[in-house]
């Protein structure tokens, strides 16, 4: 069909051929449409709408992205290389550290009503079976993934819900379990929670707060609630059944109907939750158990009722709004102002292939390179590793075969305050072992720069600390996460709960800390104590670039290798406790700091980097 009109048309309507050619002037006809290619079309005819995942990146990273210089856009892709790269050799990653998931665990499915039937029984025993409980949700740091964007683009994780029971005593199937898998150093917080089984019971305690029991057993089962929580039998097919059948339904009061949870619901943590991943974790924990699937009609049989004709729905699953935040863990942190050459570096130093740009905010997320310190088959480069039991047998070394680098985005002057990209991702920093400041030879005094970026993380540090204060005394800290160290269940923990033979309260889950309540904080030495040095790169410019050269220098003065001298120089007083910390911290790091000279461009001074860094890795293990 589709050739049809393209082969008839000239001859059905030879008007409209003939008059584009002959009515329209030269000139027109010569005009021509910009090309279009396929993609470009596409882009035109949708109308985007914006992803959950989209939605949850800070608008800010697209906002800054700034086009590419006309003279990168021009360089010839042969000069290229791997320290010095065409506009588009880097990898792009998706990189989202920050986002909002709801998880809901599963509803328990319904119980069922059913009678046993036989050739010789035809009207038997109640036999319905129980309801499977709903799907729990697990969470698990794993090594690899470096970003949440996965979870932000879920938005909304749901267990799958239990399956109701069958004749002949048969339970429902348990809901699918999930586990959300996150990466290490994530931080989980959570924003508010939906259990119908509390709410449920909160409805209780009032109705017994202002009722008599008496007058609770009164209520009709519409006010009472009772209506929504009972599968009524298939064969009460009139209405007079039904109500015949809900007049027998248990009361509010009666036991049966107390609030049931899952056994695997002692194994949760406590509400609200507030959990620092900062290990890999070996096998999942669990976040959220399963709503309780609800109960055949066996369970309600009487003397005075053998054959009820009812079961229970299976409970409401319970829907929580986390926010997790991941905070990147690294060896080295790498803190520089922006265009300071940060990620040129590494990419000299690791396998990284982060963007790398003459202009300020090239690097818009956090990047992790990894530096390898064998040659891949197990033999050294370089000679780094702790004993494997704390002897100095150097047989019992095990070698380090790599550590780990993070470009962040470069600082401006009051990063912390929210300036530039700063605040969002100077929280990077705080977990990463060992910081690294790159300052640019050639952008000016080394010591002014070192002490601008050193000012910024320090206050960020004390923003931090007033954070950490207020939250501990709201949540009474972070939980750590470790396996099967579940709270104690509220009843035995307050001393109500078991008891042994001479009466004392006898605790069912022993906690490894003896006899601490709850779990202990994280602690994290602070950003000031951590070790750093400094890497001054582009140490192969001769002289300090005209606008940044300090006023009233002479030319002598105003070479980069001038420059390094006073940095090291800086750093010598620092060391010797003549100068003060740049932080202005008297617990900071002051042992054993350097300043290296470097090109990242040409590769050279990056051994020397990586035997320090290596070398202040294993002082940390073992020290
Ligand atoms: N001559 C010379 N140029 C360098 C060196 N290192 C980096 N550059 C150049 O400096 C510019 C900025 O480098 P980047 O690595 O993108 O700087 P950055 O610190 O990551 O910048 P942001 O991501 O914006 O914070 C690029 O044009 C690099 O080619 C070096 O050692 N020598
Ligand atoms: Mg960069």
């Amino acid at each position: 069909m589709n050739s049809v009109p393209g082969t008839l048309m000239p001859f059905l309507y030879p008007c409209l051929f003939q008059s584009t050619s002959k009515a329209l002037p030269a000139r027109c006809l010569r005009l021509r449409l910009p090309k279009r290619t396929h993609r470009d079309l596409h882009r035109t005819a949708r109308v985007h709408i914006p992803s959950f995942a989209e939605q949850n990146v800070s608008p800010r990273a697209s906002a800054l992205e700034p086009p590419p210089p006309p003279s990168l856009t021009s360089t010839a892709t042969s000069t290229s290389t791997h320290l010095n790269p065409a506009p588009d050799d880097y990898s792009r990653s998706i990189f989202i550290d920050k986002c909002v998931i709801t998880i809901s665990s599963g509803s328990g499915g319904s119980g069922c009503v059913s009678f046993l039937r036989d050739a010789h029984i035809s009207d038997g025993p109640p036999n319905g079976g129980d309801g499977g409980s709903g799907g729990s949700i697990y969470i698990q740091a794993v090594p690899g993934q470096t970003s949440l964007h996965k979870l932000a683009r879920r938005g909304i994780i749901k267990a799958g819900r239990g399956i109701g029971g069958q004749g002949k005593s048969q339970g429902g199937r348990r809901g699918e379990d999930i586990c959300v898998q996150v990466p290490v150093g994530t931080v989980v917080r959570e924003i508010w929670r939906s259990d119908p089984s509390v709410e449920e019971e909160h409805r209780l305690r009032e109705l017994r707060a202002t009722m008599t029991d008496d007058e609770i057993l009164a209520l009709p089962p519409e006010q009472s609630g009772l209506r929504n929580k009972f599968v009524i039998y298939a064969g009460a097919t009139t209405t007079a059944d039904r109500t015949q059948v809900a007049s027998t339904l248990p009361s509010l009061t009666s036991s049966i109907m107390k609030p049931r949870r899952s056994h695997l619901s002692v194994l949760q943590p406590p509400a609200p939750i507030t959990l620092d991943l900062d290990k890999q974790m070996e096998s999942p924990m669990l976040l959220v158990a399963g709503a309780i699937g609800g109960l055949g009609n066996p369970h309600f049989a009487t003397k005075e009722d053998p054959k009820p004709k009812y079961a229970t729905k299976g409970a409401l699953g319970v829907r929580i709004k986390l926010e997790l935040e991941l905070k990147l863990l690294a060896d080295v942190g790498l803190v520089g102002l922006p265009n300071a050459g940060k990620s040129t570096l590494t990419r000299a130093i690791s396998n990284s292939r982060t963007r790398i740009g003459d202009w300020a905010f090239t690097t818009l997320s956090p990047t992790i390179g990894t530096v390898t310190l064998d040659n891949n088959v197990g033999r050294p480069l370089v000679r780094s590793g702790v004993p494997s039991d704390h002897t100095s047998d150097s047989a019992s070394i095990i070698p380090r075969q790599q550590f780990t680098i993070a470009d962040i985005p470069g600082l401006i002057e009051d990063a912390h305050l929210d300036k530039g990209l700063g605040l969002s991702f100077l929280r990077h920093i705080e977990r990463a072992r060992i910081l690294a400041f790159v300052v640019d030879l050639s952008a000016g005094d080394a010591v002014a720069q070192l002490k601008a970026l050193w000012k910024e993380v320090s206050e960020y540090e004390n923003l931090r600390d007033r954070e950490i204060a207020a939250q501990s005394e709201q949540h009474g800290g972070t939980v750590s996460w470790s396996p099967f160290e579940a709270r104690p269940p509220a009843s035995t923990a307050n001393g109500n709960g078991l008891l042994n033979d001479e009466g004392a309260p006898i605790s069912v889950f022993p906690s490894s800390r003896g006899d601490k309540p709850g779990l202990e904080p994280l602690s994290y030495p602070p950003i000031s104590a951590k070790p750093w040095f400094v890497i001054a790169t582009k140490a192969d410019i001769p002289s300090i670039r005209g606008d940044s050269a300090p006023e009233n220098t002479s030319n002598s003065q105003s070479t980069t290798q001038s420059n390094f001298i006073s940095l090291q120089a800086y750093m010598k007083s620092v060391e010797h406790g003549t100068v003060a910390h740049p932080g202005g911290k008297p617990n900071g790091w002051k042992s054993r700091i350097a300043a290296i000279p470097v090109s990242a461009i040409r590769g050279e001074g990056i051994d020397r980097v990586i035997r320090y860094t290596a070398g202040v890795l294993d002082s940390l293990v073992v020290g």
